[in-house]
């Protein structure tokens, strides 16, 4: 579990040989008759095969058994998974909602696939255009291991990778993997349908800054040669709904692979921040770790920004968020600390949607504080961390996420009630305000 071992970069091609089968991956070609080992070759594509050369992505995959070797798919229960999005009337007030509660082992086994609960989301499945925002609620493995703190280990095809607090990992479509956890163990899941994150351009920024594609982490190459009668079962989350067959090779039989598909992960503490250090508040699109674009220039499907530690300096400046319409939605959550928006009630493990066009902004209390605040730098943020997921798309909320959840925060509306009109008419000095 410590030595885990990664290859650095961002969407970059790869090689990978598990180190006990020296001169696994095929010399030269992709299919040679007979393969190295006599291993099984396969491609997994996650583009199509005619996508140009910068978006065409696909790895090859050199294992034991080819992942054909399975009995046929059965449906499942679908648990709290859901991407039906006419469940409840649409909602357009701010919505936010308390740490979602982790059912305690002691009460309740439950695993990441029975652990995962749709909030919310909007487009479809099938036309590969849309998103979901799932909460993940588990409390035990997919499989016996060890018990450690705070931490997932995740077995993906490609190899394993040990993904911590404040870490974020991709797994992309089609990837087959299995989450350990060593606790009670909650998280966010973006889920976009048919495209892929990619590191946003910079612009005048230039060639350096945000996320770093070096920071990015691929796991390597690792197998296990374990067969066992019926004893693996892959679940498939097949047009929105679960499908489960059993097969006896463990699914994580790959000895080589090469390509540039691949999981990976990324410590958000590696994000290079950049922001105003002159006057205003910068828009937070300049935040942003990675996007998932839409067809149309400049608009996501999904943007995945946070909300690092960092200092604030902007001189004659109202430096929290502003008060904002936006046409995107804003799912926030928080990882730890507290957000600079709100003085309270926004708390770790939980969440807020302000979807389309949805008014919102500072408290009540943070815009007392920060319209009076010394303007002297300050660390904002120390120790925190809070995230965004944003989208061209209007989101609708899941019965579970309005009801059975039982988080929604019904008293959200009122840190903004004590607001007060401060208008002076007669004088346009903002330091005459009453
Ligand atoms: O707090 C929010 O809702 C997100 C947000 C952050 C920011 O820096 C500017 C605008 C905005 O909506
Ligand atoms: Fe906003």
């Amino acid at each position: 579990l410590c030595h885990m071992q990664y290859i650095s970069g961002f969407g970059n091609e790869c090689v990978s040989e598990d180190p006990r089968c020296p001169g696994s991956l095929p010399e030269g070609q992709n299919n040679p008759q007979v393969c190295p080992y006599n291993l099984y070759a396969e491609q997994l594509s996650g583009s199509a095969f005619t996508c140009p050369r910068s978006t065409n992505k696909r790895s090859w995959l050199y294992r034991i058994l080819p992942s054909v070797s399975h009995k046929p798919f059965e449906s499942i229960d679908q648990g709290h998974i859901t991407h039906n999005w006419d469940e409840v009337d649409p909602d357009p007030n701010q919505l936010r909602w308390k740490p979602f509660e982790i059912p305690k082992a002691s009460q309740k086994r439950v695993d990441f696939v029975s652990g995962l609960h749709t909030l919310c989301g909007a487009g479809d499945i099938r036309s590969n255009n849309g998103l979901a925002i799932h909460i993940f609620l588990c409390n035990i493995s997919m499989t016996c291991h060890l018990p450690r703190k705070g931490k997932l280990l995740i077995y993906t095809e490609f190899g394993k990778m040990l993904v911590q607090p404040n870490e974020i990992c991709v797994i992309q479509r089609g990837m087959r993997f299995s989450i350990d956890v060593f606790e009670e163990t909650r998280g966010y899941i973006l889920e976009v349908y048919g495209i892929h994150f990619e590191l946003p351009d910079l612009g005048p920024i230039g060639a350096n800054g945000l996320a770093n594609p070096r920071d990015f982490l691929i796991p390597v190459a690792w197998y296990e040669d374990r067969q066992v009668p019926g004893g693996y079962t892959v679940i498939n989350k097949y047009q929105g709904k679960l499908f489960a067959a059993k097969q006896d090779v463990s699914p994580f039989n790959v000895v080589a692979w090469h390509g540039n598909y691949t999981p990976y992960k990324y410590n958000l503490e590696n994000f290079t921040v950049i922001n105003s250090v002159a006057f205003d508040h910068a828009d937070p699109s300049i935040f942003t770790v990675l996007t998932a674009k839409s067809l149309r220039p400049g608009v996501a499907i999904a943007d995945f920004v946070i909300f690092p530690p960092r200092w604030g300096v902007a001189d004659k400046t109202f430096r929290p968020p502003y008060y904002h319409r936006n046409c995107m939605s804003e799912f926030m959550g928080l990882i730890r600390g507290h957000y600079e928006a709100k003085q309270g009630g926004f708390l770790p493990g939980g969440g807020s949607l302000h979807s389309t066009m949805t008014p919102h902004g500072p408290d009540a209390d943070c815009f007392e504080k920060a319209s009076k605040a010394k303007l002297a730098p300050e660390r904002i943020a120390d120790g925190t961390m809070a995230f965004m997921f944003e989208s061209s798309l209007s989101l609708a909320v899941t019965k579970w996420g309005l009801e059975a959840s039982m988080c929604l925060d019904k008293n959200y509306y009122k840190c903004w009630e004590p607001l007060k009109s401060h208008f002076t008419p007669n004088s346009r000095n903002p330091t005459e305000s009453n």
